[in-house]
């Protein structure tokens, strides 16, 4: 049957990219992007964005919501500081598959904890399976209905603390409407917009960042 589109990504990855590089990986992936394949990856424009709030917030424990290839997933552990862990979540096992070699090819396999299986039912789990008490970073790029759902089960699991960022993907293309009207309007969160432009495109789109206000 006909290879998908994950991975004759992941074959460009390992036919171009320089082995143990993670920088060589997310550019590789960007080329393959732009020039071969469209694929959902935040790209290299937000993905800018994505590494200016990463720095920023320079987090010992962070969440990931929606792995997919492992674009974002690297992008943000090539930043992390050491002993730091990204654990990020995704529930198709062909698409975990993937990321788990792209992130293996990357070198970045130390800091990354790729857990198979969806988000509702994990994050519950959190605590228990790696003893973490609150997440200083989250980045959603999932299901854009679930983004919701799955802040107000990071709330209730009291995994957000007094400054914890959110970070999500594709806040006006696709699009999160009762995401977004949730953490502009809600008390316990300080929201803020950043215009960009959907992957590989000239679509508007754009990161919402949102503090945790306790
Ligand atoms: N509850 C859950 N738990 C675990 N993993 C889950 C999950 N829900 C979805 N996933 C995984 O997260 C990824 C989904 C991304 C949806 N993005 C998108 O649909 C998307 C679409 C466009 N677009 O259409 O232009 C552009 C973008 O940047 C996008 O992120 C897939 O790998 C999927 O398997
Ligand atoms: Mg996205």
């Amino acid at each position: 049957t006909r290879s998908t589109r994950p991975q004759r990504l992941l074959r460009a990855v390992q036919k171009k990219a320089i082995k143990g590089d993670p920088q060589s990986v997310i550019s590789t992936i960007d080329y393959f992007c732009r020039h071969s394949e469209w694929a959902m990856n935040v790209g290299d424009e937000k993905g800018a964005i994505l590494d200016s709030v990463v720095c920023e917030v320079s987090p010992s424990t962070a969440l990931e919501l929606g792995t997919y290839c492992g674009y974002s997933t690297v992008r943000i552990a090539r930043l992390l500081p050491p002993g730091t862990k990204l654990i990020t979540l995704e529930f198709n096992p062909d698409y975990a598959a993937v990321a788990r070699q792209i992130i293996e090819y990357s070198g970045l396999q130390d800091k990354i904890c790729l857990v198979e299986g969806a988000s509702g039912d994990l994050i519950p789990k959190m605590q228990e399976l790696f003893g973490i008490k609150t997440f200083d970073f989250v980045f959603l790029d999932h299901w854009k209905d679930r983004y919701l759902p799955d802040t107000k089960l990071l709330e209730e699991c009291q995994l957000l603390r007094k400054g914890s960022i959110l970070l999500a993907d594709n806040v006006i293309c696709p699009g999160t409407p009762d995401y977004l009207e949730y953490v502009r309007n809600s008390p316990r969160y300080e929201s803020k917009y950043f215009k960009s432009h959907l992957e590989y495109t000239k679509v508007e789109d754009g990161l919402e960042k949102s503090v945790f206000l306790g």
